[in-house]
């Protein structure tokens, strides 16, 4: 069997794809591309034995779509099971986790390669499909093993009478660049031409460009950082190493602006010494941005050191507050609705002083008079879409007004639970304005108050101003490399 090969897709840009810029489609030589190449004709297909880490990847494809599974989750526990490690880990990764993230792309070129739409074929026989039209379209793989190990799969889930299909559906596939298909495919209308090209439901193309307004041009940079592989973000504990001990320790490299950031371009964090030992662990740095702003932004007079987080699980920025709340003396409540997830939070703040509540946020029960509240607030995670490769396909934008509802009473609960002149940070991982401006502007306009301008509490980020008077942080991933986290810092009236 061929070894794995590298993706076209590195991991800190959007590297996409053989042909951009207009290298013209010619014959492409068997074995693999470095670079541009033009359409990837698929050589007849042997009987190749289809390796561990296609299988690995075909796998997690039936269970997200099966099961509803998770990849994220499903494909690490797949690997360790299956013993499958190093490079063929890695090409397993790419396949999984890019076949999904690609998925209403791909499926529009097959079902054009098919003549019939992607919902009317057999979904094993869908998953083959789309895994070898992801190595194809957007991998340096030779056609000839992306397409024949397409077909031997076939050949054990349908027998010899559906072999003939999938070999013409991939070879139509693959006589075309991305591109080609794109040109053919895709709307005119630019959002649903940058939504279409880069991989995601129209709607959410709409969402980002919304939350753009003035900057809607960028829209295709942002679904093309959206659409690339991110790199893992550390934190690194206060009080127990640095952001520049924990980048010197895991050969990473210091985050851009939260203190407490490393990022490392990849590999199992899992395995990292850091985090094994409790003094790191795995988080996004725009949400150390959030919990930094949420301890940073000024109350009036003394903060007397009681501090609450209104929706704590799995507890990554309880943790955070909670480190630091032990260096400054202060403690923190943490709240989260559900059992299993209250108990993340208790695990994870372990020695901390943090007291973790399973209750619901409109009504914890808890005493008012905080003099910091975060309302980190449930949401459709259209933020985060890069680190949960599936998680674009299967969200509705009907999810968003529930959503905006819960987000409006658990921001009134904070604001009632917040002492005069404390300080409530509303942070969602979604730009979505319904979700954002929506729930804040509604906030001040029902209970008063001022926003303290967000910028200010975190000034070394660059170009994050949102909402009608830039009062708002709105973080994007082509701007700084982190997830879409809005942030609003709102001052209860004395
Ligand atoms: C965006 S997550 C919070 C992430 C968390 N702050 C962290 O950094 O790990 C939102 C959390 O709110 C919880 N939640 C949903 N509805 C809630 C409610 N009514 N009261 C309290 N928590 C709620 C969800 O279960 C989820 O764990």
């Amino acid at each position: 069997m061929n070894p794995p090969e590298p993706s076209r897709h590195g991991p800190a840009h959007n590297p996409r794809r053989g042909g951009r810029g207009g290298s013209r489609p010619g014959p492409t030589p068997p074995q693999r591309q470095s670079g541009r190449r033009g359409p990837a004709r698929a050589e007849p297909p042997t009987d190749a034995p289809v390796d561990p880490a296609r299988l690995a990847a075909r796998d997690v494809l039936r269970a997200v779509r099966d099961r509803s599974a998770y990849a994220n989750l499903m494909l690490p526990k797949l690997l360790r099971d299956r013993r499958i490690t190093g490079r063929a880990a890695a090409f397993a990764t790419e396949l999984a986790y890019g076949a999904c993230r690609a998925q209403g792309l791909l499926d529009e070129i097959i079902a054009a390669a098919a003549g019939r739409p992607a919902n009317e074929i057999d979904g094993t026989i869908l998953d083959i499909l789309r895994l070898a039209a992801y190595q194809l379209l957007r991998t340096r793989v030779a056609p000839h093993a992306a397409v024949s190990t397409a077909v031997a799969m076939a050949r054990t889930e349908g027998g010899e009478r559906i072999t003939g299909f999938v070999n013409a559906v991939l070879r139509r596939v693959s006589e075309k660049t991305e591109e080609q298909w794109i040109a053919q495919l895709a709307p005119t209308d630019p959002i649903g031409r940058a939504a279409f090209t880069h991989a995601h439901p129209r709607w959410i193309g709409q969402a980002f460009a919304d939350a753009l307004g003035a900057g809607a041009a960028e829209i295709d940079e942002a679904l093309a950082a959206d659409d690339a592989r991110p790199t893992i973000h550390l934190v690194a504990r206060p009080g127990e190493i640095t952001g520049e001990e924990l980048a010197l320790v895991t050969g990473g490299t210091e985050g851009n602006y939260s203190p407490y950031a490393v990022h490392l371009e990849s590999g199992d964090p899992g395995e990292l010494d850091p985090v094994r030992d409790g003094l790191a662990s795995v988080q996004d740095e725009g949400s150390q941005l959030v919990a930094l702003a949420a301890l940073r932004a000024p109350v009036s007079g003394e903060d007397g050191g009681r501090w609450l987080d209104l929706c704590a699980g799995p507890g990554g920025k309880a943790v955070l507050m909670g480190a630091i709340a032990a260096i400054d003396g202060a403690r923190l409540d943490a709240v989260e609705i559900s059992t299993h997830r209250a108990e993340l939070v208790r695990t994870s703040v372990k020695g901390l002083p943090v007291a973790v509540h399973e209750a619901d946020g409109r009504e914890s029960g808890l005493e008012p008079g905080y003099d910091r509240v975060l309302v980190d607030a449930p949401c459709t995670g259209l933020g985060a879409l890069r680190r949960r490769p599936e998680a674009r396909w299967r969200k509705q934008s009907s999810d968003v007004a529930g959503l905006a509802r819960l987000q409006r009473e658990l921001l009134d609960a904070a604001i009632d639970l917040v002492r005069p002149g404390g300080i409530v940070v509303y942070s969602t991982c979604s730009p979505h304005v319904a979700e954002t401006i929506g729930v804040v502007s509604h906030a001040i306009r029902k209970r008063g108050g001022e926003a303290v301008p967000a910028g200010e509490v975190l000034n070394e980020v660059p170009r994050a101003a949102a909402g009608p008077a830039g009062e708002f942080v709105q973080l994007w991933p082509h701007r700084h490399g982190t997830d879409a986290m809005f942030i609003a810092v709102l001052r209860k009236p004395e």
